[in-house]
């Protein structure tokens, strides 16, 4: 072969394995420095290709007509499986918070035993039981009402005998308690979602009742939708979501700060039916400049539900360490959506456990759960022997 022919044969396979061995290096994958060098920490529209923005925005908000709605998807199966909790059963809950009731109303129980543990009651200490009764807010009237009672059975029985006493005392506070009242929650709605609305003053616990609440649902077996419609407090409808999440609920929620309330509760009401579940739960703001807008919009937000659906349970929540001013509370908000139940909070707090009496009867609406603890399952279904037994106890 010509030397010269032999030459170009080289140099061409030369250049050849230069470009193979190019390209191949090309191609490897990017080692994460690389990376990381080559593309923005944080994305924006830009980084997507033509459209995908739109697209993308419009799916992750689960944007709807009105496109205010986030609808968060339920945890993807193996990723959240883990984090999915299962509820503690509900029966029994009361009993297993009892220590709480009792440790927190320790001093009620015990003073009114001692008080009606002496030898001779006499006026004076009548006087002593009916301030503790007053001290642990059981209003005026059932404090004198509970103390006549036990005066004029006293005498019928002619007894001082301690134990006579106490369970005369019980049998008295049960009956102010009312065990005869109906405190299910009225979640029986005939073919559609069954509508809860939690209303109460920021700060009493409405958030953590709802994600409690829902707990208790799941715990019942029953398919729930939850409705962030406080749009007031940013982080309201993050912590929502996140209790949800927990168990598995979707949230319906906006991703704009003070977005209409009544649009977020009709969408998750919207939402309940669509996919069939068996309750929606829509929490509320609490806190507005002021009282009359708070109020203007609770009517409203339940005025836009029932476009779509009648509500079937209005929560009050109410936190048990605030006496007198929740019952003021109380008040306003029967005047603006008609309450069907009380939440009482915080009741591990405080030795205000009348307060239960005192709010029954202003409101004449019975206490349906109370809140023992800021753990997930501290909410229990609210039973008056029970309540009033942990009231009672000594220890
Ligand atoms: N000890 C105790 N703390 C509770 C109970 N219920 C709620 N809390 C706490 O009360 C605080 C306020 O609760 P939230 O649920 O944020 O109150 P909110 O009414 O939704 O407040 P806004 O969203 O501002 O209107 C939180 O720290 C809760 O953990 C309870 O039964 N016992």
């Amino acid at each position: 072969m010509d030397s010269s022919v032999l030459i170009t044969f080289i140099v061409l396979a030369v250049i050849l394995v230069g470009l193979v061995g190019f390209f191949l290096v090309r191609g490897r994958p990017l080692s994460p420095a690389e990376t990381k060098k080559r593309y923005p920490e944080t994305r924006d529209e830009h980084d997507l290709p033509p459209g995908a923005a739109e697209d993308s925005a419009g799916e992750a908000s689960g944007a709807t007509a009105t496109g205010t709605l986030v609808e968060p998807e339920a945890p993807e199966e193996t990723a959240a499986e883990p984090a999915v909790e299962t509820p503690e059963p509900v029966a029994g809950r009361l009993a297993r918070l009892r220590a709480r009731l009792i440790k927190s109303n320790n001093i009620f129980g015990k003073s009114l035993l001692a008080l009606l543990s002496q030898d001779s009651i006499d006026d004076d200490v009548w006087d002593e039981i009916e301030e503790t009764l007053l001290m642990a807010d059981l209003g005026t009237d059932p404090a004198l009402e509970l103390v006549d009672a036990l005066k004029q059975r006293v005498k019928v029985e002619g007894t001082t005998d301690p134990q006579r006493v106490r369970a005369m005392l019980h049998e008295e506070l049960t009956k102010l308690v009312d065990p005869t009242l109906d405190r299910s929650l009225n979640l029986q709605a005939e073919g559609r979602p069954a509508v809860v609305m939690v209303v109460g003053v920021n700060g009493v616990g409405k958030t953590t009742t709802v994600g409690k609440l829902a707990r208790v649902l799941v715990a019942e077996d029953k398919d729930v939708v939850l409705g962030a419609a406080d749009t007031f407090r940013a982080a309201a409808a993050e912590q929502l979501t996140t209790w949800g999440a927990r168990v598995g609920v979707p949230t319906v929620s906006s991703p704009i700060e003070g977005a209409d309330p009544a649009s977020v509760a009709f969408e998750a009401v919207e939402k309940a039916i669509e996919v069939e579940a068996d309750v929606v739960m829509v929490d509320t703001a609490g806190r507005l400049q002021n009282k009359a807008n708070l109020m203007d919009e609770l009517g409203k937000v339940k005025r836009v539900i029932e476009k779509k659906s009648e509500v079937d349970e209005v929560l009050l929540v109410l936190d048990a360490t605030t006496g007198q001013n929740g019952l003021n509370q109380a008040k306003v908000f029967s005047e603006v959506v008609n309450v069907t139940g009380i939440v009482l909070t915080k009741l591990d707090g405080t030795a205000r456990g009348g307060i239960v009496v005192a709010i029954q009867r202003q409101l004449g609406v019975p206490v349906k759960l109370i809140g023992l603890g800021e753990g997930a399952d501290d909410l229990a279904p609210f039973e008056a022997e029970a309540f009033v037994d942990a009231l009672l106890e000594e220890n």
